[in-house]
């Protein structure tokens, strides 16, 4: 009587039930994993009103628990402090005598969470794991390497780690793999969690990296080019549309400053100058000093060059050029989109990065969705026999004589390797995996210089076609008319119709709109249930408005679909410490210097993602998981290194850090 659908989920999960210990570990496994994704309030809100709530405080800690729909949709309050077998239990308004473990193993298996997270996610077949992974998975210490997360700074660390010999174990706490990069699909729609500009997808140069790691695996995607990079509409009416060919992207921004064209030419010029030279260089690990040596004997000058600008940033370089402030002001804007911080905080390689790459190989759709790319790398890790378990909640690093050595789940299995890759970011490595372990003094110094940015508010939507002009670009970024709102909250609105590229995401006659904008995780904390609603109401009802004056006369009733996601939900669906888009620097940074690479001050313990170098963006972190890669395959044999060599560059990397 008491908890059937607490039963059915539970039994569902296949798990037996004998102890007290076992079952805290079950609720923790169902409160961190797959029932967090099934939080109707958030992304899975059409199915809300069919997932009834039961809340469990268990020891002290609160557990969410949904009961299966088929079971009615009676809310269920339990309220334990301990679930031991044969205590009272408190359910709701009125109490029951006994929690018995002995039924929680005997009910149905049929109708339970699992087959509702599958029916909600209703992305392909949900799949408890690849390769030879799952419950069976071997947790002896065999493993090379364990990546925590399969966002594409893990996938890519993991692909490269399989194609190098390695055999590697991914553990995802979601049920499909990408992270922010991942997808999700409702009423016909194919959504990007993320937005849809991709660097680095072309066929040209050595900077295409997210090419070249799914060529890796064996791997390609079909891509559609994009003309238009992203189209500004900006104070005083500034529209700029940043065109695939360069000259035509410098000729219309010279229209607008013709006083300044040299200023211009100048300016990107020198983001040229750095472009080449990193596009020149085969990408390694920074810290693996054969291949750094080796490159700086190949290449002396581009070496050089990059050197020379790494601790350079874009605001000062364009400030030696440039006077007009509104132009100052749109380079702004240029690298807020990819950095979440001005021009004077944006390191100028990354800066360089993004300004050329989308002229370089230009900015290119995988047909099918974002998504698409971490499916095609998750299922070559496993052609490459390596194996990524889903549902896989890591709530610990284990630490044995100062070394990883392995990792803990929420429902109690460990696994074991000689290397364990974080993919979590750094706040939440450091923070929640590594309990119990003071943090090293490399991981303060880098919160001494970089804080969280903030997170987004964003907004899957399904239109009805008409409203949207048939040459309406891809991606926008509106600020209407106040620069200085720039970098506040709700300030400034991105928004990606990837369906203008690809009509095969949405229903005929439909399209995609993700709109979104920074917003800060304390803006909706503290508030009820009936608040936060409120709030998000608010805040999406002004960023329509301010679309349908600005682009799209008619949005509000042309609306098909919508789903908002606050700060919390990114919080919740990506595992990231208050939901933050990534790192950024708390003042003005010395360009990258400061940024950590992969190794740590845990031996074993490696960082992969956008909380190392060079940070946030598909590109950078899977720049950062080919660099991962090559420095793990060099610890652990795969790769030639010189042990004298590597104490010398890691300890010179660190004290130029302490230069930051
Ligand atoms: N260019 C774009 O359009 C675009 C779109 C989306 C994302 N992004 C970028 O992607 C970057 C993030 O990529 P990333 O690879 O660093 O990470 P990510 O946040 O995308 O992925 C991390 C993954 O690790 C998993 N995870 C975290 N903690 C875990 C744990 N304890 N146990 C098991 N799994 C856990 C998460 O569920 C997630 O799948 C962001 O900086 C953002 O800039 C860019
Ligand atoms: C070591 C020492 C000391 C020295 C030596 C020298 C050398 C050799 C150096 C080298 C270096 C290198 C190699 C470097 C590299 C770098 C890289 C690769 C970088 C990259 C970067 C990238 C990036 C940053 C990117 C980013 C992006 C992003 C973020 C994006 C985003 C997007 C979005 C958000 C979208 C928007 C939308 C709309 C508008 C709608």
């Amino acid at each position: 009587m008491l908890n059937f659908p607490l039963i059915s989920s539970i039994s569902e999960y296949g798990f037996g039930c004998r102890t007290a210990e076992y079952t805290c570990n079950i609720l923790s496994h169902l409160q961190n994993q797959s029932l967090n994704h099934l939080d109707g309030q958030n992304m899975f809100s059409d199915f809300y009103p069919k997932l009834p709530r039961t809340v469990c405080k268990c020891s002290g800690i609160v557990s969410r628990i949904y009961s299966a729909p088929n079971y009615g949709d009676s809310r269920i309050n339990i309220s334990a402090r301990k679930f031991i077998a044969g205590d009272p239990v408190k359910v709701s308004n009125f109490s029951c005598d006994k929690l018995s473990f002995g039924e929680l193993r005997t009910n149905p298996r049929k109708g339970g969470l699992t087959a509702w997270s599958r029916a909600a996610l209703n992305v392909e077949k949900v799949v408890e794991s690849e390769g030879g992974g799952g419950r069976s998975a071997n947790t002896s210490k065999d493993y090379d390497a364990i990546i925590i997360g399969s966002g594409i700074g893990g996938l890519v660390a993991a692909t490269q780690l399989a194609v190098k010999g390695a055999r590697v174990l991914v553990l995802e706490k979601y049920v499909i793999p990408g992270g922010s990069s991942g997808f999700y699909q409702r009423g016909g729609y194919t959504f990007d969690v993320g937005s849809s500009v991709m660097f680095g997808f072309s066929d040209k140069g050595n900077l295409n990296l997210i090419t070249q790691a799914l060529a890796a695996v064996g791997c390609q995607m079909q891509v559609i080019p994009d003309p238009t990079t992203v189209h500004f509409h900006l104070p005083n009416n500034l529209s700029v549309r940043v065109h695939r060919e360069y000259n035509e992207f410098i000729e219309e921004l010279t229209s607008y400053f013709p006083h300044e064209k040299e200023g211009i030419l100048k300016f990107y010029g020198e983001c040229w100058k750095i472009f080449n030279a990193l596009n020149s260089l085969e990408l390694k690990s920074l810290e693996e000093p054969l291949y750094l040596f080796g490159q700086f004997f190949q290449k002396p000058l581009e070496c050089l060059t990059l050197a020379y600008y790494l601790p350079q940033n874009a605001g000062d370089i364009a400030r030696k050029y440039i006077k007009d402030p509104r132009l100052l002001s749109f380079i702004d804007a240029e690298c807020f989109i990819v950095s979440t911080v001005n021009a004077l905080q944006t390191p100028m390689i990354n800066a360089s990065m993004v300004l050329c790459d989308r002229h370089f190989g230009g900015i290119n759709y995988p047909v099918g969705g974002v998504g698409g790319i971490a499916k095609s790398l998750a299922k070559g890790l496993v052609d490459k026999g390596s194996e990524i378990l889903y549902r896989a909640n890591v709530t610990g690093v284990i630490v044995e004589q100062g070394k990883a050595v392995g990792v803990r789940l929420s429902d109690g299995r460990e696994f074991f390797a000689k290397t364990i890759v974080s993919n979590a970011t750094r706040w939440d490595t450091f923070g929640k995996l590594l309990k119990g372990e003071a943090i090293p003094k490399e991981e303060q110094d880098f919160q001494k210089v970089y804080v969280k940015a903030p997170s987004f508010l964003s907004i899957h939507m399904g239109v009805k076609a008409e409203v949207l002009s048939p040459d309406t670009d891809c991606h926008h970024f509106v600020l209407e008319s106040d620069w200085t709102k720039l970098e506040e909250s709700y300030g400034s609105i991105f928004l990606s119709i990837p369906t203008v590229l690809d009509p095969s995401l949405a229903p005929e006659g439909r399209h995609i709109l993700h709109i979104f904008t920074t917003s800060s995780i304390e803006d909706w904390e503290g508030l009820s249930r009936m608040e936060y609603e409120a709030k998000k109401q608010l805040v999406v009802d002004e960023i329509i408005s301010r679309l349908e004056k600005k682009l799209f006369p008619g949005l509000r009733s042309s609306i098909d679909f919508m789903e908002v996601g606050s700060p919390k939900t990114h919080r919740r669906y990506l595992a990231r410490d208050e939901g933050t888009y990534g790192p950024m620097p708390r003042r003005i940074p010395k360009g990258l210097l400061g940024m950590p690479f992969n190794t740590t001050g845990i031996d074993g313990l490696y960082c992969v993602g956008d909380s190392c170098f060079p940070g946030q963006g598909v590109i950078a972190v899977a720049f950062s998981g080919v660099m991962c890669a090559h420095r793990v395959a060099a610890d652990i044999g795969l790769e030639k290194k010189s042990p004298v060599l590597d104490a010398m560059l890691l300890r010179l990397l660190a004290w130029l850090r302490t230069l930051a």
